[in-house]
């Protein structure tokens, strides 16, 4: 140590010194740098890289060497011989070279230590062979132990040099790595001259090979000063360059691994040249080295693992001629159990891009909505759109030789089940009529839900109609068994119209209206039957629907008017009220009796309207007659239904400034039948009104004098079949008689309909009845005759 501070200190010229550590830092500077550089290239770029930082490095070395030894007091005598000189360059730069490129080649520290190391030791060879060139007055000899020190010192410092560039391309670290590439030249250097012992020797003569250390040591000095000048301008150039292409990659790559799709690019010979983690994530390639591979063979190894169904080399080959014809392909494959959309895309010079996105759970959804859009998402029956497609099918099915049946059922009164329980329950219902409806029909038929509480069944068999016989009659009893729905018991009838395949229709929709013509009929038979289509009913069905329309078009145009015919008062023998029936009155057919439209008006559901109509009118004529006439108007079943009924009854008398108790509602039993509760708190609100209420057609249902004590009627009106069948049958005598005996009794008035005759109205007199109406005393009639009515006790001509 002593000995290389004393060489230091006292042998050399510390300006000189200064300079030869000043260009070393320099060539360290740049020979980090060119070192960057070439880690960051590939081929042949890469081995242009190495060789210009071993050329930099060598000539960094050698002039480092030669200015030092220019600052180095005792060999200013000497001189340098030339070929061992050259030989030193040499040394310097391929041992170097060496070691840059196992440093530059592998990412693994022991490597890139190993080739720091042999730079080091490139630096000791320059040294020693420099030294070796040296030609003076003296012999040279060496400590060896202070050599050793200084060639372990350049092969440390060289090593740590690399180690810590090779790291990462950054300032900091390339400032760190040129002080250790320094350090490793410049203590190896003074090292190794501390070694050194001469001892003179004039025999020892300069040979005439040689040139003196001052020129020498200038000359490589700004050589190498002009090399290491260029290399360095060279390498902050390429340095810019490659951080341009550097962001644009890492832009790349950011783009590239955050790609939802996985992405492989192909030479033209089928080898891996870029991919994502996601294309490996994506069939489980991440634990395989895939660049440089060739897609074949990774396919063969996957098929051998039993990965890969196919055959590699057929599939492969097809890969490699779509690309080398320019054909973009499109495949979805299954691999692990997903569905995975490839798109194999030619690139430009051979070689093809293939994206592979996972399209399982858009496949998935797509199934779903594809389903939900044919099936219905209450009972998952098919909807109408399957319905009709697997009619179409099982038409093509029977060909000639069988027939098909279809069937359309329609619950009985379901609307009935929805407002009084309410949805849930009906929805519950539903779904138990579409399993029921399942579990009865054979494998082979089809079951779908059209809507609402609409159903229909395809049937298919070589005697269509024996086998949809049977099945409706199964069916209708299947449906109509009770059901417990959320502690409620629940019984709903079916409705079921046949047409069958070919004699109805020979298409799906010419078999469906047939089917819910007869479907109609079988409602109108009085439902929880089936009927099949016979030929006229679609008639009978064209008629109605233009009677619907014209109803439609009539309220539209005001052509409904309220009739009124008296009801008089037996004993006193006065007109104490009138009822309102309703007329169309038709443009073309003229005055149309409500017996052809009131069915299809509650059919429809126009009966509100017509309703509400009647009301208002019937209110606002009445308001207009004397105090003591009452108006009795007639109120549906349907018109019960709607809850705005009360809210259409106050509007009515309000507008009309009719007291409550001049108006008279008349319903019938099938009212009170229709969820009797509802019905009856209804009838207590009008009650509360003022309203009166009678019991129309009285006789006529099952279970009349039950409904007498479920509320208190203010009057029984005496269905006018009894009263024309007075003078020819005895029960119809004593049906009055019971009828007016118990309306006296309860203190309710008794009206008898469709008196014609005296002999009626004596006899009634003599059961004491309380009121009479009927053509005796006058028919219906227009609210101008009322003043007419009142004033002569009989009209019997028509209006
Ligand atoms: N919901 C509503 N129903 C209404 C309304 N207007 C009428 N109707 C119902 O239509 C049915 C037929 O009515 P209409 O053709 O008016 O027949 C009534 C009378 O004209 C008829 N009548 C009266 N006296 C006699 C008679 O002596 N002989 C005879 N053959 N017929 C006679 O009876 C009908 C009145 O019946 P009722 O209502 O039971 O008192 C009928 O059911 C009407 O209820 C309406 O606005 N809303």
């Amino acid at each position: 140590m002593y000995q290389v501070l004393y060489c230091l200190t006292d042998q050399h010229d510390w300006r000189l010194v200064a300079l030869g550590g000043a260009v070393c830092l320099l060539a360290s500077a740049a020979a980090i740098s060119l070192f960057h550089r070439a880690r960051a290239a590939q081929g042949t770029a890469r081995l242009v890289w190495i060789t210009l930082d071993a050329v930099v490095s060598g000539c960094g070395i050698w002039a480092t060497h030669f200015i030092a030894m220019l600052a180095y007091g005792p060999g200013t005598g000497g001189a340098y011989n030339i070929p061992v000189t050259l030989l030193s360059l040499i040394f310097a730069i391929s041992v170097t070279f060496v070691g840059l490129s196992i440093a530059v080649s592998s990412t693994r520290t022991l490597w890139v230590v190993l080739g720091g190391a042999i730079v080091g030791g490139g630096v000791a060879a320059m040294h020693y062979t420099g030294m070796a060139a040296l030609e003076i007055p003296a012999r040279v000899d060496w400590v060896e132990g202070t050599v050793i020190v200084s060639v372990v010192l350049g092969i440390v410092f060289a090593a740590l040099a690399l180690f810590v560039a090779a790291r990462r391309d950054d300032l900091s670290h390339a400032i760190s790595a040129t002080a250790l590439l320094t350090l490793a030249i410049v203590a190896h250097h003074f090292t190794a001259m501390g070694a050194v012992v001469l001892t003179p020797d004039p025999t020892l003569a300069i040979s005439g090979l040689s040139i003196p250390p001052a020129s020498m040591s200038f000359l490589t000095a700004s050589a190498a000063i002009a090399i290491i000048a260029i290399a360095l301008v060279s390498a902050l150039l390429d340095r810019r360059a490659k951080g341009e292409l550097g962001r644009q990659q890492v832009v790349l790559d950011t783009a590239l691994e955050n790609m939802s799709q996985g992405l492989c690019m192909f030479d033209a010979d089928g080898k891996i040249i870029l991919f994502n983690e996601r294309y490996a994530a994506m069939l489980r390639r991440s634990d395989m080295q895939l660049i440089g591979r060739v897609l074949l063979d990774i396919l063969r190894e996957e098929a051998a693992k039993g990965q890969w169904n196919g055959d590699p080399e057929q599939f492969f080959a097809r890969l490699v001629e779509d690309a080398r014809e320019g054909r973009t392909t499109t495949d979805v494959v299954r691999r692990f159990d997903r569905s995975i959309r490839v798109v194999n895309q030619p690139m430009q010079g051979g070689g093809w891009v293939a994206t592979f996105e996972d399209i399982t759970e858009w496949l998935e959804a797509q199934a779903k909505i594809s389903h939900m859009a044919r099936h219905d998402a209450l009972t998952n029956l098919p909807n109408r759109v399957l319905f009709h497609e697997q009619l179409e099918q099982g038409l093509r099915r029977a060909g000639s030789n069988n027939q098909l049946a279809v069937l359309c059922l329609d619950l009985d009164h379901f609307k009935d089940i929805n407002d009084s329980l309410g949805h849930p329950i009906g929805d519950a219902l539903l779904k138990e009529v579409g399993r029921r409806l399942k579990a009865t029909v054979g494998e082979h038929d089809t079951v779908a839900r059209l809507g609402g509480d609409e159903f229909a069944v395809v049937q298919i068999g070589r005697s269509e109609e024996a086998a949809a016989r049977a099945l409706a009659g199964r069916l209708v009893e299947v449906i109509s068994a009770p059901y417990e729905i959320d502690d409620h018991q629940i019984v709903i009838g079916v409705s079921i119209g046949i047409s069958l395949a070919p004699q109805d229709g020979t298409n799906p929709d010419e078999l469906l209206k047939n089917a819910d013509l007869a479907l109609y009929r079988a409602k109108a038979d009085g439902r929880g039957t089936y009927r099949f289509f016979e030929t006229g009913m679609d008639a009978r069905a064209q008629a109605r629907r233009l009677l619907e329309m014209d109803l439609r078009a009539a309220l539209q145009r005001d052509e409904f008017q309220a009739y009124y015919q008296p009801i008089r008062d037996v004993a006193s023998d006065r007109v104490v009220a009138f009822e309102a029936l309703l007329r169309w009155n038709h443009p073309h057919r003229g005055l149309i009796s409500p017996i052809n439209f009131i069915p299809l008006a509650e059919e429809t559901g126009l009966i509100i309207q017509l309703g509400e109509l009647v009301l208002r009118q019937a209110c606002s004529d009445a308001a207009t007659w004397p105090n003591d006439i009452g108006v009795a108007v007639n109120l549906s079943p349907v018109q019960f239904k709607n809850p705005n009924l009360i809210a259409s009854v106050t509007e009515a008398l309000e507008k009309s400034g009719l007291a409550a108790r001049r108006l008279e509602l008349e319903i019938t039993e099938s009212v009170l039948l229709q969820n009797s509760e509802a019905t009856l708190t209804t009838l207590h609100e009008l009650r509360a009104m003022g309203v009166r209420i009678s019991l129309d057609d009285f006789g006529t249902g099952y279970s009349s004098l039950s409904y007498l004590r479920s509320f208190p009627f203010d009057k029984i009106k005496i269905d006018r079949s009894f009263v024309s069948e007075l003078a020819t049958r005895e029960d119809s005598v004593a049906i009055i008689r019971a009828v007016t005996g118990l309306g006296r009794s309860l203190g309710i008035v008794t009206t008898a309909e469709g008196v014609e005759s005296d002999a009626q109205l004596e006899l009634l007199r003599r059961e004491g009845c309380t009121q009479a109406q009927g053509y005796l005393f006058s028919q219906p009639r227009p609210a101008s005759d009322v003043a007419m009515m009142l004033e002569r006790p009989r009209l019997r001509a028509s209006a």
